[in-house]
C-alpha cells in the first residue's frame, strides 16, 4: 500500500502540490486527472522521487520513500517503473536491449556496462515484448519504430523491471487514437494480469473514466476529487477543469466504466 501523508512540493516559493494525503491500495489502477499545471506530474514524479517534496512523508509498506538515498532509492525505482509521454528510449539500440534496461537492478554493473545479458533475462524480454505484439521488432532500432510501438517498448522495459507499481506520466499525449487504446489496454492488462498497481496522469477524461477504477481529481496541487469513476459527474468535471470543461468533457453514454472494467484485454 502507498501511503502519502501531507505531501508538498514548491518551486521558488509556488506551491506546485499542497498538502495530498492518500492512500492507495495494491493492485488498483488510479487514473490523475485536472486541468494543465494542477501538479499532477509533479505528484507522481515525488512517488519515485524524481522530485523530492518539500514536506510530507510518502510510504510504501515498511519503506518511507522520503527518506531514501543510494541503493535503497535506486531500490525503490526497481520497484516503482515510470513510463513518460516522450518514450525515454535510447534511439540508436534495438528494441530487446531497450527492454533489457529494465533488468539492469537484476545484473552486476561489470555485466551490464559490457551488456551481457544472461539467457533467462533475454528470454524474460521477449516474453514482454510477445504480450505486446511487438516481438518481431525486437532487432530493430528503437528510433524506427513509430510513437505507439514505442511506448509499447517502454512498458515492456517497465514490466520486466517486475515492479510493484507502475507511473505513468500523459502515457498517451503524444499518439493518435488508435495506438491510445493499444497502450492503454497494455497498461491494464499489466495491472489485471500481474496485480501491479498503476497510476496515470490523463487529459482525457473520458479514457479516465473508461480504464481506471479511482480518479484523484487535482486543482492547482491539491487533490478536489477522489472517488471511483461514476462519482465523476459533469458537475464536477466542470468544477475541475473550470474554462477547460468543454475540451475534456467528451463523455460517451455508450461506455460504462463498470462494464468495461470487467474485462481483461488480451495481449495487443
Ligand atoms: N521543475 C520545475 N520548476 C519550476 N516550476 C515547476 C517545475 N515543475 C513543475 N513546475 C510548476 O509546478 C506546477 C505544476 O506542474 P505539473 O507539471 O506538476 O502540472 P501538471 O498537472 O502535470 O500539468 P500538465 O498537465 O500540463 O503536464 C506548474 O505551475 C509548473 O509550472
Amino acid at each position: 500500500m502507498l501511503v502519502l501523508d501531507g505531501v508538498a512540493r514548491h518551486f521558488n516559493n509556488k506551491a506546485a502540490v499542497s498538502d495530498v494525503s492518500l492512500t492507495i491500495g495494491s493492485g488498483s489502477f488510479v487514473g490523475v486527472i485536472g486541468r494543465s499545471g494542477a501538479g499532477k506530474s509533479t505528484l507522481l514524479r515525488m512517488v519515485n522521487r524524481l522530485v523530492d517534496p518539500t514536506a510530507g512523508s510518502i510510504r510504501f509498506g515498511d519503506v518511507d520513500v522520503t527518506k531514501l538515498k543510494g541503493q535503497a532509492l535506486r531500490d525503490w525505482r526497481a520497484r516503482c517503473a515510470m513510463i513518460f509521454q516522450q518514450f525515454n528510449l535510447v534511439g540508436r539500440l534495438d528494441v530487446l536491449t531497450n527492454v533489457l534496461m529494465g533488468r539492469l537492478n537484476t545484473v552486476s554493473t561489470p555485466r551490464s556496462l559490457l551488456q551481457l545479458w544472461k539467457d533467462e533475462d533475454r528470454a524474460v524480454a521477449l516474453s514482454a515484448l510477445e504480450q505486446f505484439d511487438i516481438s518481431q521488432l525486437a532487432a530493430q532500432r528503437a528510433d524506427s519504430l513509430s510513437g505507439g510501438q514505442q511506448q509499447r517498448v517502454a512498458i515492456a522495459r517497465a514490466l520486466v523491471q517486475e515492479p510493484e507499481i507502475i507511473l505513468a506520466d500523459e502515457p498517451i499525449a503524444s499518439l493518435d487514437p488508435r495506438n491510445t487504446k493499444v497502450v492503454m489496454d497494455a497498461l491494464l492488462r499489466i495491472n489485471r494480469h500481474y496485480g501491479i498497481t498503476v497510476m496515470c496522469n490523463l487529459h482525457s477524461l473520458d479514457l479516465a473514466r473508461t480504464y481506471c477504477d479511482r480518479l484523484i481529481g487535482m486543482s492547482a496541487g491539491r487533490v478536489v476529487f477522489d472517488g471511483v469513476p461514476e462519482e465523476l459527474t459533469e458537475g464536477v468535471a466542470r468544477d475541475l477543469y473550470g474554462l477547460e470543461a468543454d475540451d475534456v468533457l467528451d463523455f460517451d453514454p455508450a461506455i460504462s466504466p463498470e462494464r468495461f472494467r470487467g474485462a481483461v484485454p488480451a495481449a495487443a
